[in-house]
């Protein structure tokens, strides 16, 4: 598939913008600050509803508009269609798919799918475990996007029951080492009423959560093989990069699951009640939850050695590189159809070698976007092959030959791009 066209109405620092895009590649220059990420994280917000940027909506609203409005003609089999969403912080969100609204903006998910990689992914290596959770979950949603249902259920759910055991937690802590069992003597009413009504919360959160690690453990079951193929195709190591999934689960469970066991539905629902039995005690004093998808974390590692805290700053690059490789190789299976590419300001922090590697990977992809401040750093190969265009102050303009960014800002004449004429 590929984006044909993009428009954006007051989305970041965009009054208005048209730009026409083409299958292949399409490389973005310009120097900092100029709107270049700002095209691609639109491109991004079609296929998840999310910036890779901020996980909020405010800042993706040009200052001082109300709403902003991002639209994109997405080709897929000779097939157009066109997806806008409109997003106005503080209210609910509204999406179009062709020319009909749709009842909610997840159900525009599955349009356009993206992969996108940019620095904030060094991330997915050093930074914390909610990191991996949400490169997991959202390959999950692009992969089937009725998951993301599931997750804003298990989100509810999880926030209801964590507003339980903070508001009820007095009545709770006295019966706190209790199964409520027939014929144990009775509690005082409120406890009583208050561990019932956690019991019902256990029930609902094990039913969906075990949906959801189920999902996850087989999504990461079909990644893993595909992440050290990748991460070797990048950094020209042997290296055996992997990627075990650490749950929450009780300690028999999650040593199955860490190496690399998906048991049924069932039986993670049933460990996970037994888990939150166990646990009682503990989250009633805390007053969180703390057994369930959202406290699970993927151990990245190399070889013997985890890679957080022992990679270097190249093979972390390496190894959040391999992970969005490996996740386009998985999407592109499975669609059988090429997710767009997006690669925001990554070539400036490989060194020459991982480059030209990484240009080799991409350049059979039906569309990769790039974006980099110095058109040097994107290798020959890709660019030739493809369109450059250069980015200056929101204007989206030809390049020419030159690529410096002195010449970017000598831009001449701009096309497609423009105020809010
Ligand atoms: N909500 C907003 N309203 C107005 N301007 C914004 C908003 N969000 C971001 N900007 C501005 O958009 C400009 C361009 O940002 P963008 O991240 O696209 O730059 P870039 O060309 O990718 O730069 P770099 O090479 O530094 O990554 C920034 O100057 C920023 O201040």
């Amino acid at each position: 598939m590929h984006v044909r066209h993009l428009t954006l109405k007051d989305f970041r620092s965009y009054p208005s913008a048209e730009l026409a895009l083409t299958p292949g590649v399409t490389t973005l220059v310009g120097l900092n600050g100029q709107g270049k990420t700002n095209l691609v994280e639109a491109v991004g917000y079609l296929a998840t509803l999310g910036s890779h940027r901020v996980a909020t909506d405010q800042p993706l609203v040009r200052f001082g508009a109300a709403r902003a409005i991002v639209r994109g003609a997405i080709v897929r089999d000779e097939r157009e269609t066109m997806v806008e969403l409109e997003i106005t912080p503080g209210r609910a969100n509204r999406a179009r798919l062709g020319r009909s609204p749709v009842p909610r903006p997840r159900d525009v998910l599955g349009t356009v799918r993206t992969v996108l990689f940019a620095p904030e992914d060094l991330a997915l290596v050093k930074g914390d475990p909610s990191e991996r959770r949400r490169f997991l979950d959202e390959l999950l949603v692009q992969r089937q996007p009725r998951w993301s249902g599931v997750r804003s259920d298990y989100d509810k759910i999880l926030k209801q029951r964590n507003a339980l055991l903070k508001s009820a937690a007095p009545v709770l802590r006295k019966g706190a080492r209790r199964q409520p069992r027939a014929g144990d003597p009775p509690l005082e009413e409120a406890g009583e009423s208050a561990l019932h009504t956690l019991v019902v919360w256990n029930d609902h959160l094990s039913t969906v959560g075990s949906q959801l690690l189920y999902a996850r453990l087989r999504l990461l079951r079909d990644l893993v093989p595909d992440l050290s193929e990748c991460y070797d195709a990048v950094s020209a190591a042997a290296s055996n990069a992997r990627a075990t999934y650490r749950s929450s689960l009780h300690e028999d469970l999650a040593k199955r699951l860490a190496e690399g066991e998906v048991p049924e539905v069932d039986e993670l629902r049933a460990g996970m009640l037994d888990t939150l039995e166990q646990v009682r005690p503990n989250e009633i004093e805390r007053g969180i939850t703390l057994v369930g998808p959202h406290r699970d974390d993927l151990v990245l590692s190399l070889g013997e050695l985890p890679a957080k805290g022992y990679a270097s700053h190249g093979e972390s690059w390496s190894f959040a590189l391999g992970l969005k490789l490996a996740a386009y190789r998985l999407l592109r299976r499975d669609l059988g159809d090429d997710p767009v590419l997006v690669l925001d300001d990554v070539f400036a922090e490989l060194d020459s070698g991982r480059r030209e590697r990484l240009a080799g990977l991409v350049a059979d992809c039906e569309q990769v976007l790039i974006t980099a401040a110095v058109g040097a750093d994107v290798p020959d190969v890709l660019r030739e092959s493809g369109t450059t265009y250069a980015v200056v102050l929101g204007q989206v303009g030809p390049l020419g030959e030159a690529d410096a960014p002195e010449a970017v800002e000598d831009a001449p004449e701009t096309v497609e791009a423009g105020d809010d004429a």
